[in-house]
């Protein structure tokens, strides 16, 4: 399904509200740990496809389980898998699941005295998982791939007979989702302590009944971001959100106040609002704290006429697509002038945006959306757009609602 964008050439958003589903990365992380711990209860969960097949995983009991594009999933679950004791499964996915890696995670297991095999290729999915009892409780880990590995095994830690201490090598990259799985972990009352470079978890046979409410996804609010950053005026309310949030993807409010865009907050809610007469400069960021939000920012800067220099982007050559390279491509076809190493990307400033583009999304949910708001300035195509479901199956329907005009080409 290929979706023409366009809008009214003067756009404005009316004091309007939307309700996002809740984030997907705490939906998985508790899915897992209700696993663990039946009595607890969940509200305001993810409806994403990625929430969908880990709770299918969880709920059933095949041999061979498919978790799609999920990288969260397919992470949370080989640890979950591993220590099953007496469970074998296969854990595979798509396609693209299969070319991105899973080695430390696996290597780490099997330090653990997990038995894990490739069933393809030696690195990546799909795997053999046979759950094992686990009683060691000290590993290493490098830290600078994927927060993923570290996430998933601090969520299984605190059921395994003595805890788990591990010590991270390198540079960590995405602390923010780390911090959140402690955080969540921390709510059940499972004691955790992180002190420079070790993360320890300590074990915890039962926990309270409990119910854990999900915030809304940060990483689908940023398309919101951009929309009133490129409109002519707007105010827009989002719930559920706190200002103190376990995401990390929080951090907009300060990159976006830096593109024109207010935020304040009321009882779980928060407004966004596009500050008139702003003063709009080229921008710098370092987003190794929040890699999801790199592409929403790209393509703000481009529909503003501004230039960025974007760094700490190395996770994203691994994720749903390469997306450095998938951003190269299609903001070139737009008339833009972008370069990229393995790392970091660069947007000269540039006046023209050339319309009726084909935006390729390459299976990739945030490609679609963050090039989708850039209709407010020339009408855009967003091709296989169905891919948004990964994350935000409403997507269109909440731009719908905000007065973009869209129909199927
Ligand atoms: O733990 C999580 O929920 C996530 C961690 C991040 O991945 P990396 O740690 O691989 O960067 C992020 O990009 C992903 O969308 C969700
Ligand atoms: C990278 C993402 O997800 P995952 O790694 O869980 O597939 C994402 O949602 O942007």
């Amino acid at each position: 399904m290929n979706l023409k964008l366009s809008t009214n050439s003067i756009f404005t958003i009316d004091d309007s509200q939307l309700n996002i589903t809740g984030s997907k990365s705490e939906t998985n992380r508790l899915l897992l740990l209700k696993a663990l711990f039946p009595n607890i209860t969940l509200a305001n969960t993810s409806n994403s496809d990625d929430s969908e097949v880990m709770q299918k995983a969880l709920a059933g009991n095949d041999e061979i389980v498919d978790i799609h594009h999920a990288g969260t999933a397919m992470r949370f679950l080989t640890a979950y898998f591993s220590v099953n004791e007496g469970r074998e499964v296969v854990l595979t996915g798509s396609s693209r699941m299969q070319e991105r890696p899973i080695k430390i995670l696996v290597d780490t297991l099997r330090q653990l005295g997990v038995e894990i095999s490739y069933e393809k290729e030696e690195g990546y999915p799909p795997i053999r998982i046979k759950g094992k009892k686990v009683t060691a409780s000290k590993v290493n880990l490098a830290a600078n791939v994927s927060s993923q590995y570290i996430s998933a095994l601090l969520l299984v830690a605190s059921k395994l007979d003595n805890g788990l201490e591990l010590t991270l090598e390198g540079e960590i990259t995405s602390i923010p989702y780390i911090k959140m799985t402690l955080a969540l972990l921390n709510d059940l009352d499972i004691k955790t302590s992180f002190e420079g470079n070790v993360i320890k978890v300590y074990p915890k046979e039962t926990v309270e009944s409990k119910e854990m409410v999900v915030e809304s996804d940060w990483s689908s609010a940023s398309y919101f971001f951009s929309l009133v950053a490129l409109a002519d005026a707007a105010k827009i309310t989002l719930s559920s959100y706190k200002e103190n949030s376990l995401q990390g993807d929080s951090e907009l409010v300060s990159l976006y106040e830096k593109m024109g865009v207010k935020t304040t907050f009321q009882n779980n809610k928060m407004t966004l609002e596009k500050v008139s007469g702003f003063n709009y400069e080229d921008i710098n960021f370092e987003l190794n704290n929040t890699p999801d939000i790199a592409q929403t920012i790209v393509v703000t800067c481009l529909g503003l006429g501004i230039g960025c220099h974007l760094t700490g982007l190395h996770t994203l050559k691994i994720k749903e697509t390469d997306r450095l390279e998938a951003l190269k491509v299609e903001l070139t076809k737009l008339g833009a002038n972008i370069s990229v190493t393995n790392d970091s990307l660069t947007l000269e400033r540039s006046e023209k945006i050339n319309h009726d583009v084909h935006i390729a999304t390459y299976n990739d949910h945030r490609m679609a959306m963050a090039f989708a708001p850039l209709a407010i300035k020339v009408p855009i195509i967003i091709d296989d757009a169905e891919v948004v479901s990964k994350s935000y199956p409403d997507f269109w329907n909440d731009l719908k609602a905000l007065n973009f005009q869209i129909s199927e080409l």
